[in-house]
């Protein structure tokens, strides 16, 4: 079984460390070896975490998402190696902590695509630390903010103790509309269930995802498509495929559940250009036996995906028909 990575994402201060530092304090993280990235020389976080973590592995400069990659590489390859050798006898989990302005995209694909890595590490979840109080602003002003909110499983929304009464209500409502797969958590302090966090089931996202119409904000845009019968799936492979390969760059987030006409369905779960290994599940999570996917795109509006899956109806062998618009 590949050793899962869970990336926690989150603007600038808006609580990461807090949250890792209370969750590392959990005995099931025990076994948990944490990768913090920092912008400079001192790594802040590294004092605040080392306390709490039995090993923390600084990343000595830059940032894993874009230029530094290779530091995540290294330090992933140093973790497997101390492991291999007994030196690190029980490695249950990584986290990598990423700085306030990255793009969780690049961590993904570069543990997805690394020819050693994939093998023995498998990202499990993306969670974003939305801050209560500044959040909404973040999010109206920041494409990275936005690109986190997107491409998580969880959000989990912090400072509550500080946010007004209404206001936490107000960004929920915010960050469903950018991504309604996302489970969201509250946490004042980091004070959060590590077991609900970490559960398996966050990866499923929301069970029954919100039946919303394509929203659109600031070019972004959410849109929730059924079937009106089972898809074939190496046909819709080959549909995704074709669509990340013209806009990548433009899909920050697929995710959802697919009727390939199976007992159960086949969980989709893409960030970008990444598509996380299709997950073929025996059985429905819930009552709904419909095909449920969100695509959260930049620029790439409702009529242009459901057009281009129409084109595809012959081999899919079924048509897309707006999740917002399906007789409930
Ligand atoms: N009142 C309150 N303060 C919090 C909470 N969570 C974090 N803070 C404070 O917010 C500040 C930033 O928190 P951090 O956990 O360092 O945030 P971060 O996202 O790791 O920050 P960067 O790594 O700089 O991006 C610290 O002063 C924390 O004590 C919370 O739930 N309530």
């Amino acid at each position: 079984m590949p050793i899962p990575v869970t990336v926690v994402t989150g603007f600038l201060g808006s609580g990461k460390t807090t949250l890792l530092s209370r969750l590392l304090r959990d005995p099931s993280l025990r076994n948990t070896a944490v990768l913090v990235n920092e912008f400079g020389e001192v790594g802040l976080d590294h004092h605040l975490l080392r306390p709490v973590a039995e090993r923390t592995v600084l990343l000595e400069s830059g940032c894993v998402c874009c230029s530094e990659r290779e530091d995540l590489v290294a330090a992933l390859g140093e973790l497997l190696d101390l492991h291999q050798r007994g030196e690190v006898p029980s490695l249950d989990r990584v986290v990598v902590e990423t700085t306030g302005l990255a793009d969780p995209a690049p961590i993904l694909h570069t543990v997805f695509s690394h020819p050693v890595l994939s093998h023995h590490f498998a990202v499990d979840l993306v969670i974003t630390t939305v801050d209560a109080v500044n959040g909404r602003m973040q999010l109206e002003a920041s494409p990275e903010a936005t690109k986190q909110v997107a491409a998580s499983d969880e959000v989990v929304i912090t400072k509550t103790d500080l946010a007004g009464p209404g206001a936490r209500e107000d960004l929920e409502g915010r960050i469903r509309a950018i991504n309604p797969s996302a489970r969201i958590l509250e946490a004042s302090f980091g004070e959060v269930d590590p077991q609900e966090l970490l559960s398996p089931e966050a990866r499923l996202g929301e069970r029954g995802l919100p039946r919303l119409q394509e929203h659109d904000t600031a070019s972004t845009h959410t849109v929730s498509v059924t079937f009106d019968g089972p898809v074939d799936w190496t046909a819709f492979g080959i549909w995704l495929s074709m669509l990340l390969h013209a806009r990548g760059e433009s899909v920050l987030r697929v995710k959802g559940l697919l009727d390939t006409g199976g007992p159960g369905p086949v969980v989709l779960n893409g960030v970008q250009h990444v598509i996380h290994p299709p997950e073929h599940l025996e059985s429905w999570p819930d009552a709904d036996r419909n095909t449920r996917v969100v695509f959260i795109t930049r620029d790439i509006p409702e009529e242009r995906i459901l057009a281009s899956l129409e084109a595809f109806r012959g081999l899919l062998g079924a048509s897309a028909v707006p999740l917002g618009r399906v007789p409930t």
